[in-house]
C-alpha cells in the first residue's frame, strides 16, 4: 500500500481546555498519512485519480477552524473520521502537535491510526523534550 502524506500542516485555531485559551488562537501542526494505491494515477499522470493533497489540506484547515475544540485528541479523532469518510482512503495516521503548549518541551501531541473497518486504536500521548 502506498501513502499520500502532509507534514506539519499549520493551523491557527481556538484550542484548549482552560478559560484563557477560549479567546485566543494557538498553533497546531498536523501530520497526515492516507493509505492509497498511487499506480493508476501515476500510470495516467492524472490528478483526478490521485488523492489531491492540496484539497485535503484546505478541507482539514476549514474543518479544524470551524469551531472551538478543547482537546487535541478530539481534533485527531475528528480529522481521521473526516479523511475516512470524505476521501478514497482505507486507513489514516493522524498526528496533532500543539508546539507552544509547554514552555519546557519542544512539542506535545497525539498520534492515532484509524481504518475504515476498525473504530478504536491506541492513542499515544507524546511529550518530546527540547534540547534545553
Ligand atoms: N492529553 C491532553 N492533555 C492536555 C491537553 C490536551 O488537549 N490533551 N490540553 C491542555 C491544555 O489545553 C494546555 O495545552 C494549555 O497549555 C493540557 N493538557
Amino acid at each position: 500500500m502506498d501513502i499520500v502524506f502532509i507534514k506539519q500542516l499549520q493551523i491557527n485555531t481556538v484550542i484548549g481546555v482552560y478559560e484563557w485559551e477560549k479567546n485566543i488562537q494557538q498553533r497546531l501542526l498536523i501530520d497526515l498519512e492516507l493509505s492509497t494505491d498511487i499506480r493508476i494515477a501515476a500510470a495516467n499522470d492524472d490528478i483526478r485519480q490521485a488523492l489531491d493533497y492540496a484539497i485535503i489540506a484546505e478541507r482539514i484547515k476549514q474543518f479544524v477552524t470551524a469551531k472551538p475544540i478543547e482537546l487535541i485528541e478530539t481534533v485527531a479523532e475528528q480529522v481521521a473520521n473526516l479523511l475516512l469518510t470524505e476521501f478514497a482512503t482505507l486507513s489514516v495516521k493522524v498526528t496533532v502537535c500543539k508546539p507552544d503548549a509547554l514552555s519546557d518541551a519542544q512539542t506535545v501531541g497525539v498520534t492515532i491510526i484509524r481504518s475504515a473497518t476498525e473504530c478504536s486504536e491506541t492513542v499515544d500521548i507524546a511529550v518530546v523534550r527540547g534540547n534545553g
